[in-house]
């Protein structure tokens, strides 16, 4: 008989930006309840799945040496939780996970859990498993509240811890122009800096999440840019100095509004166009305000298989 090993499987899976991000008072578990807007870019990680003998993590690319390769990635932590909830062994899931990385580690643009998630996806098509997203959405859910927004992508409000999702009808694409800073910046460290700003004053709260929506569907940057807005962005400056100065570059350079991107540090300018997002991304970068520049459209689609290796039979084995 000749044995089949499933082929490798790849997912592309993007990076967000949360148009709106209102954050709540601590809960008791230490979360805050959230209601944001996050939009999914064309700046993507690759997640390739493999059946494989020596099972673990690689991850090459933009910040590839800060991410680590063990338990506690992300992406392994998923690869863990799906085997146990499919009846696999989690200590022994003869899976290898190779990440390729363009997300800004620690950037507020959910990179770990774009991998986590881009795993969910790759093992459920490499497993063939019947498998619904919602069911996938509920197991991203406990790997991080950034998970299940991966997932989906588009464009969508989540609620919650930030795990509830809804689709958000944007059809319009908008255009960005992305600053990662030198190094990344931890989200509990920016959480609890909001709750110790908030405890020593008064720091600026974003609007309703309704004029925020009506920015989207009418598609004009130019309206969405007045509304765009981040609870966490004082406390990212507080922790961060840099940013008010890369965040006066980029409007300087032509965008229409700058904010930081979740917890930051990555900033995210909003242009009116592709032409002026290439013309912005250029002046930053040259300005000395941030490490590297990157443009990006949304929304994007979320987590999807991108290629499928033709399977790989295995010799039969041969007895004398
Ligand atoms: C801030 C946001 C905005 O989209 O994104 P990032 O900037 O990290 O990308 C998210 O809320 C981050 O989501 P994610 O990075 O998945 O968070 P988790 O791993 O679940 O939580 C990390 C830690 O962040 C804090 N946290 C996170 C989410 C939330 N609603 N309240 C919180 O207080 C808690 O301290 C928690 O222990
Ligand atoms: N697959 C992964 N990719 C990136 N970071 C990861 C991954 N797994 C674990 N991490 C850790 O998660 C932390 C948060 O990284 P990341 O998800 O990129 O940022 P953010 O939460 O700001 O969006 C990093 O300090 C990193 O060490």
């Amino acid at each position: 008989m000749l044995a089949v090993v499933p082929p490798p499987v790849t997912v592309r899976v993007p990076a967000k930006v949360n148009l709106h991000l209102a954050v709540g008072d601590v809960r008791p578990d230490g979360y805050h309840d959230l209601v944001t807007i996050f939009q999914a870019l064309s700046l993507a990680d690759e997640v390739t799945v493999a059946v494989a003998d020596e099972p673990g993590v690689e991850v090459h690319g933009e910040g590839a040496d800060q991410v680590p390769t063990g338990a506690s990635n992300l992406a392994w932590r998923a690869v863990r939780l799906l085997a146990a909830h499919v009846g696999k062994d989690p200590d022994d899931p003869k899976v290898r996970v190779v990440i390729r990385k363009a997300i800004p580690v620690a950037g507020g643009m959910a990179g770990g859990s774009a991998d986590a998630a881009a795993t969910l996806v790759g093992l459920a098509s490499l497993w063939r498993l019947e498998i619904s997203r919602d069911e996938l959405a509920e197991l991203a859910g406990k790997l991080g509240a950034d998970v299940p927004f991966c997932l989906y992508g588009g464009t969508a409000l989540g609620t919650g811890r930030g795990e509830r999702i809804v689709p958000v009808l944007a059809r319009h694409q908008f255009h960005w122009v992305l600053a990662f800073d030198r190094r990344g910046l931890s989200t509990p460290d920016v959480f609890d800096e909001l709750d110790r700003l908030r405890t020593d004053g008064d720091p600026p709260r974003v609007g309703q999440v309704e004029a925020v929506l009506e920015g989207l569907s009418s598609g004009d940057p130019r309206q969405l840019a007045l509304l765009l807005g981040n609870d966490l962005q004082a406390a990212a400056v507080s922790l961060r100095p840099n940013l008010r100065r890369t965040l006066r570059a980029g409007v300087d350079a032509g965008a229409l509004a700058g904010i930081v991107s979740g917890s930051g540090p990555t900033t995210a300018f909003l242009c009116e166009d592709n032409d002026t997002a290439v013309r912005v991304a250029a002046e930053l970068a040259g300005a000395g305000v941030c490490r590297t520049v990157r443009v990006a459209q949304g929304p994007v689609p979320g987590a999807r298989v991108i290629a499928t290796e033709e399977p790989k039979p295995t010799p039969p084995e041969v007895h004398a």
